[in-house]
């Protein structure tokens, strides 16, 4: 069994800070589970367009508010606590955060550790060994 909480988290390297959000990741690769699970703060006033190519990345809000765009239809979502979307199609899009946002946000195959996005919105796919 992992148990680990919050605190323990927030002042090591597995709390990943980029330029619009900073993502507390609980499980990674290495914990053999086949997922990740991050806690993520996409800061309020900013937007962040991802494409994730390698993952499938599921999102669910407990915090704040704010707006998804499926950049391969157009189509616009508002975020508030209780909305999950699931990028399922690898969809390209856009969050817009009107307050901080916070997501639990699951991935599969399992992040690494220090992932951030590249110049497309994804990251890349590591084919290490446990
Ligand atoms: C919602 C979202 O995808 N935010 C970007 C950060 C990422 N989910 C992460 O926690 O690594």
């Amino acid at each position: 069994m992992i148990v680990r909480t919050l605190e323990e988290i927030i002042d090591t390297e597995n709390n990943v800070v980029a330029d619009t959000w900073n993502s507390r990741r609980f499980l990674l690769k290495k914990d053999g589970v086949g997922f990740s699970l991050h806690d993520t703060i996409m800061r309020a006033g900013t937007e962040t367009t991802m494409w994730y190519k390698n993952h499938i990345e599921a999102v669910y809000c407990i915090e704040g508010e704010g707006e998804l765009e499926d950049l391969s239809n157009g189509r616009v979502y508002s975020l508030k606590p209780g909305t999950l979307y699931t990028l399922n199609g690898h969809e390209k899009h856009r969050v817009r955060s009107k307050t901080d946002l916070r997501m639990i946000c699951v991935f599969n195959p399992p992040c690494t550790g220090r992932e951030v996005h590249n110049q497309d919105g994804a990251y890349p796919l590591v084919e290490e060994e446990l």
